[in-house]
């Protein structure tokens, strides 16, 4: 569809006959929109005191119809848009409406019935402000229909999840932080394997694929899985990629203590750094989204490192690497090859025989923090994210080491996620692609061989309330998309685009369109 402003006429296919069109008043431009990104098309009663419309006023009864559609703005952002058609012809004007209507109905991806659960008590608490007044609108306006949900404690969105009839819905949307989308996911995923008869105790079990999207509303403290996912964490703009019906796959991560399934990760699983940030910070929920800076300046003094090993089976089977500097983007490459590659890999050799088979590196040591991600964890914090090339549906995570170092090294480390310097180029901090990886910490080694020292125990205790003594005794907590894991010792498993989002990733800017694929090829290849 070519919508031309006034007074320029309006072609589309082969129609020869004109109708006048009114594009944002006062803006002169012209406009394609593709019809995947018309958002709704409606008759319209044409307001005689609109202005510009000159001779056309005083010839006949004038028919109208607007199209509501997608305007990209800068930096990832959606706005809808609306232009007004206009003609003296009645016949003209319903057939235009007809047949957008009808290429509307043909979008089958787009969703027509949600399920909507609201986080009042997320981020700033303006959750079901934000949708009530940005995000209800718009779907109704694309006449899609909702079953909201206003939580009323922690997990009922998750055991919602488990009764309702979810196989009626066209996706799951959740407003809030990635807390409450953790709890919409394991509420999704959870139900999944239910309905299949798959135990998620079984660290090795293959989890079946989540074919109802999730969409996010970000109104939560770090909103990372939205902005990693979207590139901006926007109501508006989230809303819009649900009514277009976006999908994006997405890897998540199962975590495992012995045999038993503790949670799911997509984002961030932390030990050390975050792990402690989050503990702290879940004590001052009352500061909102500050308390995760108060509690990051007060942890970053306190400096612990904490000792353990880890054991981890490189990714073999994707062609990217964490320092190769290629950013997963819209309909990415490396993701593609990945998927297949490794769907070769399970049907010749079986999951658990090529897991079995395949060499685990071994790394022990002091370490400020562990992070392994699934994705950038891009979010307005640290714009690029904990690792810049990690993609979000390779099936594989980044796992980043800070070794023990400075505090002024680590503060190096840390303005690096802010600025365009390499946070890998430090030689404290390693960082490897992987498909898996265990995770035991010195505490708990020497627990297991009967080597439990009460004084030890104490000493670290002591340790923790003079934040002067870096004194590595004590545990750190996993943060596992920003919910606290009870067990130190874990081990995780990468499943490769295990479930969808109402997204498409991260869209190249057309500055960067050109050179950047292209480079990302070259350097491929
Ligand atoms: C000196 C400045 C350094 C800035 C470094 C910023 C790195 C930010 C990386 C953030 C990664 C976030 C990964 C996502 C985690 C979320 O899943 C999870 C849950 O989100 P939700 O509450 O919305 O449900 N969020 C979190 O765990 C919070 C992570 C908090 C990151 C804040 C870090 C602030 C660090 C401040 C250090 C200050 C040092 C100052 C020294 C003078
Ligand atoms: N009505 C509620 N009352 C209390 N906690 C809730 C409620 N609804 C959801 N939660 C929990 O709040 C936690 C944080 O929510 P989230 O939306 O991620 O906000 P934030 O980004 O501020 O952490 C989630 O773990 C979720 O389970
Ligand atoms: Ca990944």
């Amino acid at each position: 569809l070519i919508l031309h402003s006034s007074p320029l006429p309006l072609y589309c296919c082969k129609t020869v006959r004109k109708m006048k069109c009114r594009i944002n008043p006062g803006n002169n431009e012209n406009c394609f929109v593709p019809i995947s990104e018309i958002i709704a098309v409606e008759e319209t009663e044409f307001n005689k005191k609109q202005r510009n419309i000159g001779r056309w006023q005083k010839m006949a009864k004038l028919h109208a119809f607007t199209v509501h559609y997608v305007k990209k703005a800068r930096n990832h952002r959606w706005r809808c848009s609306a232009a007004t058609f206009w003609c003296v012809d009645e016949h003209l004007c319903n057939q235009w409406t007809q047949a957008l209507k009808e290429l509307l109905e043909m979008q089958k991806s787009r969703p027509k019935q949600l399920l909507v659960y609201i986080n009042p008590f997320g981020g700033k608490r303006q959750g079901k402000r934000i949708y009530e007044q940005k995000v209800a609108p718009l779907f109704s306006l694309a006449s899609i229909s909702t079953d909201v949900v206003v939580t009323e404690h922690a997990n009922h969105a998750k055991d919602n999840l488990f009764e309702v009839n979810i196989y009626k819905y066209d996706g799951v949307v959740c407003v809030g932080g990635d807390g409450m989308f953790s709890e919409v996911m394991h509420g999704l995923i959870g139900r999944m394997q239910k309905d299949s008869g798959i135990d998620q105790n079984n660290p090795k079990a293959s989890l079946v694929q989540c074919n109802i999207r999730i969409g996010i509303i970000p109104a939560g403290s770090t909103d990372c899985i939205c902005y990693s996912t979207v590139g901006i964490s926007d109501p508006v703009t989230s809303a819009l990629h649900i009514i277009v019906g976006d999908c994006q796959p997405l890897d998540v991560s199962s975590v495992h203590h012995n045999d038993t399934f503790l949670k799911y990760s997509v984002s961030l699983l932390g030990y050390g750094f975050y792990g402690d940030i989050l503990k702290d910070s879940e004590k001052k929920r009352w500061m909102g989204p500050m308390r995760y800076d108060y509690s990051g300046f007060k942890t970053f003094l306190s400096h612990h490192y904490y000792e353990g090993t880890i054991a981890y089976q490189p990714a073999k089977h994707t062609h990217g690497s964490p320092r190769d500097k290629v950013s997963c983007r819209t309909g990415c490459y490396i993701c593609k090859q990945s998927e297949k590659q490794l769907a070769e890999q399970n049907k010749e050799h079986g999951l658990k025989k090529e897991e079995g088979e395949e060499e685990w590196k071994v790394i022990k040591g002091k370490f400020l923090a562990i992070n392994a991600v699934n994705m950038s964890c891009a979010c307005p914090r640290s714009p690029k994210g904990l690792s810049p090339a990690a993609h979000l549906a390779d099936g594989s995570a980044d796992l980043i080491l800070v070794r023990k170092c400075s505090r002024f090294d680590f503060l190096r480390y840390l303005v690096r996620h802010t600025n365009q310097d390499d946070q890998f180029d430090f030689p404290f901090v390693d960082v490897y692609r992987v498909k898996c990886f265990q995770f035991t910490s010195k505490l708990s080694e020497d627990n297991e061989s009967n080597v439990m020292d009460v004084g030890k125990k104490r000493f670290g205790q002591f340790c923790r309330d003079h934040p002067a003594c870096c004194c590595n005794i004590v545990n750190s907590t996993w943060n596992c998309d920003g919910e606290t894991l009870d067990s130190s010792a874990i081990e995780v498993r990468v499943h490769c685009q295990l479930m969808k989002l109402f997204a498409r990733g991260i869209e190249e800017d057309c500055k960067d369109e050109a050179g950047h694929s292209q480079s990302s090829i070259e350097q491929l290849l």
